[in-house]
């Protein structure tokens, strides 16, 4: 499935030199950082209403539209989706209690 987060990438970067008028991606890179952490903000809020709602397939939709614009927030950083997924790999076997306190050593 990683396929997928890799080529929404791609599209991600290909975007920063494509037309705003034809692109929705382009068009919020024009708009800037504070209308991607907006959309990002909203989307987040939409998820929890969904997920507080239950309804299976609205959950699915709304979290789609979060984890797009969180995709586009990275891209625009810089980031590719492969830094949060090996920041999770390297999580992975950690206790959460373990994680908080090298947290707390850095
Ligand atoms: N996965 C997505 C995706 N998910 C959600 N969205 C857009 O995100 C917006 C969601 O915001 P809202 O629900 O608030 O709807 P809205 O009122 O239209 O949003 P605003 O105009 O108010 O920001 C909608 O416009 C959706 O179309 C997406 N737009 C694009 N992609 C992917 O990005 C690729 C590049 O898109 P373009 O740049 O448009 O070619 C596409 O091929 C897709 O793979």
């Amino acid at each position: 499935m990683s396929e997928i987060l890799d080529r929404l990438a791609e599209t991600l970067e290909a975007r920063k030199n494509a037309d705003p008028q034809s692109s929705y991606v382009a068009k919020l890179y024009a708009k800037g950082i504070d209308s991607i952490l907006k959309k990002v903000g909203e989307e987040a809020a939409e998820t929890i209403i969904a997920a507080k709602g239950g309804n299976r397939d609205e959950i699915i939709y709304e979290t789609a539209d979060l984890w797009f614009h969180t995709l586009v927030m990275l891209a625009n950083a810089g980031l590719h989706p492969n830094d949060v997924l090996n920041e999770l790999a390297r999580r992975e076997g950690l206790s959460g209690i373990a994680e908080k306190a090298a947290r707390k050593d850095q």
